[in-house]
């Protein structure tokens, strides 16, 4: 199991940003978590990706309990946890290269780091091409991260994620910021590295259109409470409707 999760709750303070979510997401899986600004969405992919202990319930991922693991244990399972932001986190000003190596920096001691830093291997090198390739831009390996678009750097990001050797991949709305087209060439590439490497993949998505024809598994929240968790197959569009509407009447 990659994610196992029992009443989890979380509040911000005396804010409730979630509340009682129970759910399992297997190894290998590609789950789109959808709802309305504010729902949880980011507070969730938090807690799985163990950037935060929750407040209520239990958080288990890859088969460990975040809270209960000590900081070298915990650092360990971050390393199989990669995050892509919303903002994807480039250092803009840096070879795409660089930025595609920041990827295995969490596995390095401070020596590696300053050699990766300084000069990487041949294999890191050849690594980071290779991971571009996939992600369709190998040409742009030492192009200046900032000269790109917002779509290339998008890939970037995801060749850093890769570079990382995951289990499991968390991206928090990574399409908000480029056109339908882009957006959905992006899915795509996600779902496609997700079944080939059998990488878990939890994506907050906000194109509820997207989710639809791309994610065989839904998850709605709405107030920070589970409103369905569905195969797509399996869900209706007065679910989708209701899950929006229900919120704005509020
Ligand atoms: N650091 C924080 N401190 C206090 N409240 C927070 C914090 N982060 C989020 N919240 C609140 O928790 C709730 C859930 O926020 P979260 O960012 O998880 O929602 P979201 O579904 O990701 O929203 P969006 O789609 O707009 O990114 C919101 O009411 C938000 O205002």
């Amino acid at each position: 199991m990659s994610v196992h999760l029992k009443q989890l709750g979380h509040r911000y303070g005396e804010h409730r940003a979630l509340h009682d979510i129970s759910l399992d997401i297997k190894a290998g899986e590609q789950v789109a978590l959808i709802g309305p600004s504010g729902c949880g969405k980011t507070t969730l992919l938090r807690l799985i990706g163990t950037q935060m202990i929750p407040t209520e319930g239990s958080v288990e991922v890859l088969s460990q309990h975040p809270a209960e693991l000590n900081t070298h244990t915990l650092r360990q399972l971050r390393h199989q946890i990669a995050t892509i932001p919303q903002h994807l986190g480039l250092v803009p000003n840096v070879r795409v290269i660089r930025n595609v190596l920041n990827g295995g920096l969490g596995k390095l001691g401070l020596m590696d780091t300053v050699r990766q830093s300084l000069t990487p291997s041949r294999q890191e090198r050849q690594m980071a091409h290779e991971l571009l390739d996939r992600a369709g831009i190998g040409e742009k390996l030492y192009d200046r991260t900032d000269s790109l678009s917002g779509g290339q750097q998008q890939r970037v990001a995801v060749a850093r994620a890769l570079y990382q050797k995951p289990s499991i991949i968390l991206a928090d709305e990574p399409v908000s910021a480029v056109d339908p087209m882009r957006a959905r060439d992006m899915i795509r590439l996600l779902i496609d590295l997700s079944k080939q490497e059998e990488i878990t993949l939890i994506v907050s998505i906000h194109n509820l259109e997207l989710a639809r024809e791309f994610f065989p598994r839904l998850i709605g929240l709405r107030a920070g409470q589970l409103a369905f968790d569905s195969a797509v197959s399996e869900l209706s569009d007065e679910q989708c409707r209701a899950l929006y509407q229900l919120d704005h009447d509020a």
